[in-house]
């Protein structure tokens, strides 16, 4: 039996504050908020993917670094979601919104008031985590 396919996310903090993106698209979930990232293809590692979506959907270079926070199974039970933490390789590019609405970096006091994807709810704990370990 093959195992799940991963739709990996990226949790990109810089200078205290973590990278979300709005989604634009299908109509059910336009206007809410997730991280980057998206299917792993065949073949393709997970740490590839997560720096292949940052290209595709930000028009930046990332270094992926640890998990963070539970596999999420998707509704519809084919994907599960995992997260990676990663860093802008140049800390000066500034993510541009390729493929949504909008970006936005989020400081941890309006983490939890985001209208996340109801999966991402489930990291916030994992997501203040990360930013008290990394930010100012
Ligand atoms: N990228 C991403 N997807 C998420 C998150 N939370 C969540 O439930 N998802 C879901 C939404 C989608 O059903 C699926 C990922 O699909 P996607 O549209 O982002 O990426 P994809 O590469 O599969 O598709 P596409 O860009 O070719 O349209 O995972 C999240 O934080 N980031």
């Amino acid at each position: 039996m093959p195992g799940p396919t991963y739709v990996v996310g990226a949790a990109i903090v810089r200078d205290g504050l973590l990278l979300a993106q709005q989604r634009a698209y299908p109509e059910a979930v336009a206007g809410r908020w997730e991280l980057p990232g998206g299917r792993v293809e065949p073949g393709e590692s997970e740490a590839a993917a997560v720096v292949r979506e940052c290209q595709e959907e930000l028009g930046v270079d990332v270094a992926v670094h640890d998990r963070i926070g539970p596999d999420i199974p998707l509704p519809g039970g084919d994907f599960v979601l995992r997260i990676h933490a990663a860093t802008l390789t140049d800390p000066g590019a500034e993510p541009v919104a390729h493929e949504h609405r909008a970006l936005r970096w989020v400081h941890t006091a309006d983490l939890d008031c985001l209208e996340w994807l109801e999966a991402d709810r489930v990291l916030l704990p994992d997501l203040h985590a990360l930013l008290a370990a990394t930010g100012t």
